[in-house]
Parts: C-alpha cells; sequence; structure tokens
C-alpha cells in the first residue's frame, strides 16, 4: 500500500479547518491543519506535506506572500489558495506566484476535493510568469465578487503569460472592453501599446485601411499614407470590438493575416509582419452567425480559442452594491459631491432589470449624483430616474443590443407555464398580458414626456382619448409634470 498524500491546511477560520479536515481525510489523505503562516511555513521548510490549501489574509502574515518562499525552497509543492477577497489583482497574484490554483470563498466542496486531486496528479510544467505591474490596483476597477465574475477574473489569471486569441462574449455595457484591457495589463504585452477598434462604428467600406493601413493616394481620398490599427498595436493588443459586424470581405483579409503572420496596406505591395495579439468582443451570438453564413466560420475559431463569457448585470445582481460604492466612491474623486444610497434605494437597483448592464447602472448613478441635492438619495429618487431611462428600454426594442421585448416576456410567460405544471392556468390570459405590457409601456411613456398626455399619445401612435381611456382604465398614476 502506497502512503497517503498528506495536505496541510492553513486558514484562521476554525469551521474552515475543521471542514477541510473531514472532506480530505475521507478522501484517505492525512490533514494537518494550522491558523497561522508561521507554522505553515515552519512545516514547509521541515520537507513535510505534498500540497498546501492556504488563505491569503491569516493574523501573523498573508499566505500570498508565503508562495514565492514556497516555490524557491521547494519547487515541486503545489499550492492551492482560497480567499475571500475575491478580486481580480488576487486571482492574477495567485497565479503569477505560482499557485497551483486559486479558490475564491465561499467554495465549493466538491470543486475544491477535484482540484486538490488534479493538483497532485498532474505535471509539474510551469510556465512562464510575467508578474502584476505596480498600480494595477487603482487602474483597472474591475468590479464584482460574484461567482460569475471569479469565472473571468480566473480566466484572466490563468492566461497572463499566454499569447492567445481571446473571445469576449456579452450584452452590451458588460464590460468587455474593460475585461480586454485587463488581459493587456497583465500579459507580457503590457508594455506596449492597446488598441481599440470598433467594427461598428466605422463605415464598412472604411474598414479595411483602418485596419490595415493605405498608402498615399491608395483610393481617393487618401492624400497621405495611414498607419492602421495593425501597425499602431505592433508588439502588444489589437481589440476588434463588435467583430460580428465585421463585413466578410474584411474577415477573409483578416483571417490570412492571422494566419500568415503579415499583411499589406491599401494599395502597398511589400508585406509587413505583425506582431499583435488579437482580442475580440460581441454581443452577438457569433457561432450562430457563422451557421447562417454571416461570419466566417474558420475565422470564428481561429478568434475563439479561448471564450470568456461576461453575463448581464441581472444574473449577478450581488454585484450591484459593490459596483454602487465604487461609482459613488470615483464620483466624488472627480469632484461630484460625495453621496449615499439607502438601503430602500439599493433594494431598487437590485431588483431592476439592468437591460444596458453595468453602463447603464454608471450612468445612472452619475445622474443621481449630479441631480439630487441630498446626501442620502432615497428609493423614490430611485425610481424617478429609473422611469425617466428610455434610452436603454429604446435599445431592447431595437431587439438587437440587450434581451428582447418578446424574449422577455416569452422567459416570463414560459416561467408561468412551467409553474403550472400539469394544470393550464388560470382563464383571461390573453388580456391579462396585454395588461401587464400596456401598463409599463404607458406609464414610462408619460414619465418620459413629463406627464403630457398630448406628447405621449403622439409617441404611442395612440388617439388622445384612447390613450386617456386606458390610463383610466389600467388606473395608471398620473405623478410627474402638468397633464394636458
Ligand atoms: N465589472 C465592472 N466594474 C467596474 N466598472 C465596470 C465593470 N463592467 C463595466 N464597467 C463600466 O461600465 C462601462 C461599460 O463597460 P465596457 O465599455 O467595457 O462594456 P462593453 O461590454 O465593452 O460595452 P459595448 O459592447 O457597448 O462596447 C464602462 O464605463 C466600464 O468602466
Amino acid at each position: 500500500m502506497t502512503t497517503p498524500a498528506t495536505i496541510l491546511v492553513a486558514d484562521d477560520d476554525s469551521a474552515i479547518r475543521t471542514v477541510l479536515t473531514q472532506a480530505l481525510s475521507r478522501k484517505g489523505y492525512e490533514v494537518r491543519t494550522t491558523g497561522n503562516t508561521a507554522t505553515l511555513w515552519r512545516w514547509v521548510s521541515d520537507g513535510d506535506g505534498d500540497l498546501v490549501i492556504t488563505d491569503v489574509a491569516m493574523p501573523d502574515g498573508n499566505g500570498l506572500d508565503l508562495l514565492p518562499q514556497i516555490r524557491k525552497r521547494r519547487d515541486d509543492l503545489r499550492v492551492i489558495v482560497m480567499s475571500a477577497q475575491n478580486t481580480l489583482l488576487t486571482a492574477v497574484k495567485a497565479a503569477e506566484r505560482g499557485a497551483f490554483e486559486y479558490l475564491p470563498k465561499p467554495f465549493d466542496l466538491p470543486e475544491l476535493l477535484d482540484v486538490v486531486d488534479r493538483a497532485l496528479t498532474a505535471d509539474l510544467t510551469r510556465s512562464e510568469k510575467t508578474g502584476v505591474p505596480a498600480g494595477t490596483d487603482d487602474k483597472l476597477p474591475l468590479i464584482g465578487r460574484s461567482q460569475a465574475m471569479q469565472t473571468v477574473y480566473r480566466a484572466i489569471a490563468r492566461l497572463t503569460a499566454t499569447d492567445l486569441s481571446v473571445l469576449i462574449s456579452g450584452e452590451s455595457g458588460t464590460g468587455k472592453e474593460l475585461v480586454a484591457r485587463a488581459l493587456h495589463e497583465f500579459s507580457k504585452r503590457r508594455s506596449g501599446p492597446f488598441v481599440a477598434i470598433n467594427m461598428a462604428a466605422i463605415p464598412r467600406d472604411l474598414i479595411e485601411s483602418e485596419l490595415f493601413g493605405h498608402e498615399k493616394g491608395a483610393f481617393t481620398g487618401a492624400a497621405t499614407r495611414y498607419a492602421g490599427r495593425f501597425e499602431q498595436a505592433q508588439g502588444g493588443t489589437l481589440f476588434l470590438d463588435e467583430i460580428g459586424d465585421m463585413p466578410i470581405e474584411a474577415q477573409t483579409r483578416l483571417l490570412r493575416v492571422l494566419q500568415e503572420g503579415e499583411y499589406t496596406t491599401v494599395g502597398g505591395r511589400t508585406p509587413i509582419r505583425t506582431d499583435v495579439r488579437i482580442i475580440s468582443a460581441t454581443h452577438r451570438d457569433l457561432r450562430q452567425q457563422a451557421a447562417q453564413g454571416l461570419f466566417r466560420e474558420d475565422l470564428y475559431y481561429r478568434l475563439n480559442v479561448v471564450p470568456i463569457r461576461l453575463p448581464p448585470l441581472r444574473e449577478r445582481r450581488e454585484d450591484i452594491p459593490d459596483l454602487v460604492g465604487h461609482f459613488l466612491t470615483s464620483m466624488a474623486r472627480e469632484g461630484l459631491e460625495s453621496k449615499s444610497l439607502t438601503p430602500a434605494a439599493m433594494a431598487v437597483l437590485q431588483r431592476y432589470s439592468w437591460p444596458g448592464n453595468v453602463r447603464e447602472l454608471e450612468n445612472l448613478i452619475r445622474r443621481l449624483t449630479a441631480l439630487y441635492a441630498q446626501d442620502a438619495i432615497d428609493a423614490a429618487d430611485v425610481e424617478a430616474e429609473l422611469a425617466d431611462a428610455p434610452v436603454a428600454a429604446a435599445h431592447n426594442l431595437d431587439g438587437d443590443r440587450a434581451e428582447s421585448l418578446s424574449e422577455t416576456v416569452e422567459r416570463q410567460l414560459r416561467r408561468y407555464f412551467d409553474s403550472h405544471g400539469d394544470a393550464l392556468p388560470a382563464q383571461g390570459l390573453y388580456d391579462r398580458v396585454l395588461r401587464e405590457v400596456e401598463r409599463p409601456l404607458i406609464s414610462l411613456t408619460l414619465a418620459a414626456t413629463n406627464g403630457n398626455q398630448v406628447k405621449a399619445a403622439d409617441l404611442l401612435g395612440l388617439n388622445r382619448n384612447t390613450l386617456r381611456k386606458k390610463i383610466r382604465e389600467l388606473d395608471i398614476p398620473v405623478v410627474r409634470g402638468i397633464n394636458s
């Protein structure tokens, strides 16, 4: 019989020590636990243990700070880091200092056991580490400690030493560009440029010359030579935003550049070698676009070597208080008055669906900070501002950016039918559903027109009398402005 592996556990929380001891012993491991870094270091330097599981913040020191020491003394000893700090920086530091894996707290026990198994059996090939640049804390405020964001942080941390192409997908305003910048800042290319180009913002027939540059006189209007984004990004990272909007001819050209590692400018002949890392982003389903022939499948696979999905804000509502705190602080730093939100106001924000995601939240906090005089912003203020935000709603109605209105309704209806099991729901469903849509439609339009019913009727395309009748029937309170 082989001797069981010994696992050294360091955590100042005795409950975690107990849980880990039980779970790991049950799997047949020897377990030794301590609540401080000094004892852990003594064991490690005595040559004890086959694997370390350590917390970050302990009373006498920091588990992360111990990592380089452990690596130096015993390079073969793997370390799993757990932390409740759960920021992007913790994940990246753990990876950079050679942790085998980083697990945010509260952790999932089966996942931890799985990581332990892998750590004890995996091959030891260490990749080159890049080092966290000084002062990164303030520069890259990716906020949020939800599980969904942890997955994103761990992906970023794992990618610090590679040049792999990354495709970031997610609705508009979820932070795709911020993640692309973080990937650049934590990579070995960080001293090189980060160049972003948004395919949706450039006229289609100019995309190729924007990307690859053009020679003087290449086409009418090309008065001088222009260095394209590939050239500007040389030695750094090129961020191709809204890649799904790239015309098919430009896709073909991009694919060739990625395959061959060189390109020619528009109107130019001499091939130029390129050294850029490609990060792209899309709010569309590129796989589906590829299936429909709208996006080259071969290009899709080349860009999507590592996929990162950014969840919409409504799927990580627990991040909202942290985000709000972050925006309030940064707006106070910009010189706007320092404000706070009452718990009731925060609850309103956590219930809202955020079709415009983090960008919409950021804009709302900016409006609240600028427009309201009192220090503590209350639920009623938030509600009034939310009702006044037609931009996000319009996004949804376009059916393009976030989830479309009919998708939202379908999701709700599906849940409604599902919740009734075999028994069919109550009667009168048609009218009830229409009323559900009519009510917010009319009240938000009224809010947007400051209660002006003539304008609201125009906007809705309804006869004024019909609108009045509906307001009465649906019992819609007319709160703002003067009624016409
Ligand atoms: N996790 C986050 N923490 C802090 N700020 C965030 C976060 N995510 C997004 N933001 C902020 O929200 C705004 C929108 O983010 P960003 O531009 O990265 O989104 P996007 O997904 O690239 O949007 P689009 O697809 O419309 O270009 C930015 O001001 C950004 O700083």
